[in-house]
């Protein structure tokens, strides 16, 4: 369903890697590794949409992703190292800005809030909250609604170990379903069966 075909990317005067390919199919997931600087977060980014990559192409079941952006967009669900969230709304809040901004009604703000163990705070100001707390308010935006791609990265950044296994069942239900998922971490993260690119 996924297909990267021989992208390159180059930041500012740099080659941070060429030629790679390689695709994702429903239900796998892809864990991306290697030193920092290696390229990980620029290839969740080209991914994404967010960053052009300097040669090569993204596809989604054999078409390129840039001739449809908005198309491309509305598949994917974007986890980067910023909350994204408005620290004056409560979390309930945000959660349903996010919820009304994808247009997907399928999954429902208390049982996002309940995947990520946030129910009790959900009428809390984001600023009120913890950083593990702002993370899991983050990473409970991805189980709302249907996108089949997942591009995380560093999700389990200032998670406890009970927080790290609820992102773990998350990413195990949405897989289960058909879902893909491509993890860039340095951390242990329960995704059994996943596959490992080295950058
Ligand atoms: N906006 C930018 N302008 C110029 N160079 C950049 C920019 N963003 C990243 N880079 C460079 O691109 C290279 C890859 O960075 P990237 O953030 O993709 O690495 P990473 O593998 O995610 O690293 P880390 O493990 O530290 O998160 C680095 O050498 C970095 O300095």
């Amino acid at each position: 369903m996924l297909a990267v075909d021989a992208i390159a990317c180059w930041r500012g005067e740099r080659a941070v890697f060429a030629g790679l390919s390689f695709g994702l199919t429903a239900g796998e997931a892809l864990v991306l590794a290697g030193r920092n600087g290696a390229g990980k977060s620029s290839l969740l980014r080209i991914l994404a949409g967010l960053l052009a990559p300097a040669e090569g192409r993204v596809l989604w079941d054999g078409e390129d992703t840039a001739e449809d952006r908005p198309a491309h967009a509305r598949r994917l669900r974007w986890l980067g190292h910023a909350d994204a969230l408005k620290p004056s709304l409560t979390v309930a809040e945000n959660l349903a800005i996010f919820a009304r901004l994808s247009s997907d009604s399928s999954t429902t703000v208390g049982a996002a809030l309940a995947a990520v163990g946030l129910g009790p705070l959900a009428n809390l100001p984001v600023r009120a909250l913890s950083a593990g707390q702002r993370r899991r308010a983050s990473l409970a935006r991805l189980a709302l609604g249907q996108a089949p791609l997942w591009l995380l990265d560093e999700p389990t950044v200032g998670l406890d170990a009970i927080s790290v296994e609820q992102l773990g069942t998350l990413l195990a239900a949405h897989r289960a379903g058909g879902g893909m998922v491509i993890v860039a971490t340095h951390l242990p993260l329960p995704l059994p069966g996943a596959r490992k690119l080295m950058l």
